[in-house]
C-alpha cells in the first residue's frame, strides 16, 4: 500500500465546522471523485463517516485519521487505539496518529500504539511528526512512513510560509523510511520540487484543493 503511493498526489479530503461542506459524508465523498477524475493517487480522511461515504465510489488508497480529544481533552489525530480500529472498519488503508512529543511524550505509547495497529489490524501506519527528532522516534516505533504534517503546529517549530521543503530534504537523509510531504502546499510546482529534488515519497494537498473558502478569501484578500 505504501509503494502505491510512490510519487503520487494524495488529496486531503476534510471538512470544518462552519464550513458548508460539515456534516454531510456525501460532500467529501464529491471531493474524492474530483480528486479520483484528476489522477491522484490517494485520499486522505478524517472520521469513520467520510471514509467509509468516501468509499463507496472511490477505489484509491485511503489515509484515515480522526481527530478527537486524546485522554487530556486535547483535540489530536487518531487519539487511541479504538478510533484506529474504527478507521479500520470503516476503510482505512493506512492510519495516520499525530506522533509528535508534544501530542505523544510517552515513546512507549506510541510504540504500543504503533505496534497494535500493524499487528492487530494489519494496517501501516503513518506517523505525522514536526521536526526530525520525532521523525527518528516514528521510526524506532515501528512507523512505516512520516508526514510533515503537524511542522509549524506545535509549539518548538515555525510554520513557514509555503510546505517545509527543507525538512522533508533533511528527514530523506535522516531516516529510512518514506517521507510524505504534508502542509501548506499550494502550488503544482512545490509538489514537484518535493517529489523531483527532494525525495518525496508522496505529497499531501489538501486546503489548495478541498477548501474553497480559503482558495476564494485567498484571491479576495489580493484585490
Ligand atoms: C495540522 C493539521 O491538523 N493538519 C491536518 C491534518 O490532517 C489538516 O488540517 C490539513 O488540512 C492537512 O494536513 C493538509 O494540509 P494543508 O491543508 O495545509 O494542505
Amino acid at each position: 500500500m505504501v509503494d502505491n503511493l510512490k510519487h503520487k498526489l494524495i488529496v486531503s479530503c476534510q471538512s470544518w465546522p462552519g464550513t458548508p461542506f460539515y456534516g454531510d459524508p456525501r460532500m467529501m465523498r464529491a471531493m474524492a471523485e474530483c480528486a479520483l477524475m484528476a489522477g491522484a493517487g490517494g485520499i486522505r480522511a478524517n472520521g469513520p463517516d467520510d471514509i467509509r461515504e468516501i468509499k463507496k465510489t472511490v477505489p484509491l488508497p485511503m489515509i484515515g485519521i480522526w481527530k478527537a480529544p486524546d485522554k487530556r481533552g486535547v483535540r489530536i489525530i487518531t487519539p487511541d487505539f479504538e478510533s484506529a480500529e474504527k478507521l479500520a472498519d470503516a476503510g482505512a488503508d493506512i492510519i495516520a496518529i499525530d506522533a509528535t512529543a508534544e501530542a505523544r511524550p510517552d515513546e512507549e505509547e506510541l510504540r504500543e500504539l504503533v505496534g497494535r495497529i500493524r499487528s492487530e489490524l494489519k494496517l501501516a501506519v503513518m506517523a505525522d511528526i514536526s521536526n526530525a527528532e520525532e521523525a527518528v522516534r516514528a521510526e524506532r516505533c515501528g512507523a512505516d512512513l512520516a508526514a510533515t504534517t503537524m511542522a509549524g503546529y506545535t509549539s518548538y517549530t515555525v510554520k513557514t510560509d509555503g510546505p517545509d521543503l527543507d525538512l522533508i530534504e533533511t528527514l530523506v537523509r535522516t531516516v529510512h523510511i518514506p517521507i510524505v510531504g504534508e502542509g501548506r502546499f499550494s502550488k503544482p510546482e512545490e509538489v514537484q520540487e518535493a517529489i523531483r529534488n527532494r525525495g518525496a515519497h508522496s505529497v499531501v494537498v489538501g486546503t489548495s484543493i478541498t477548501a474553497p473558502w480559503e482558495i476564494a478569501a485567498r484571491f479576495v484578500r489580493a484585490i
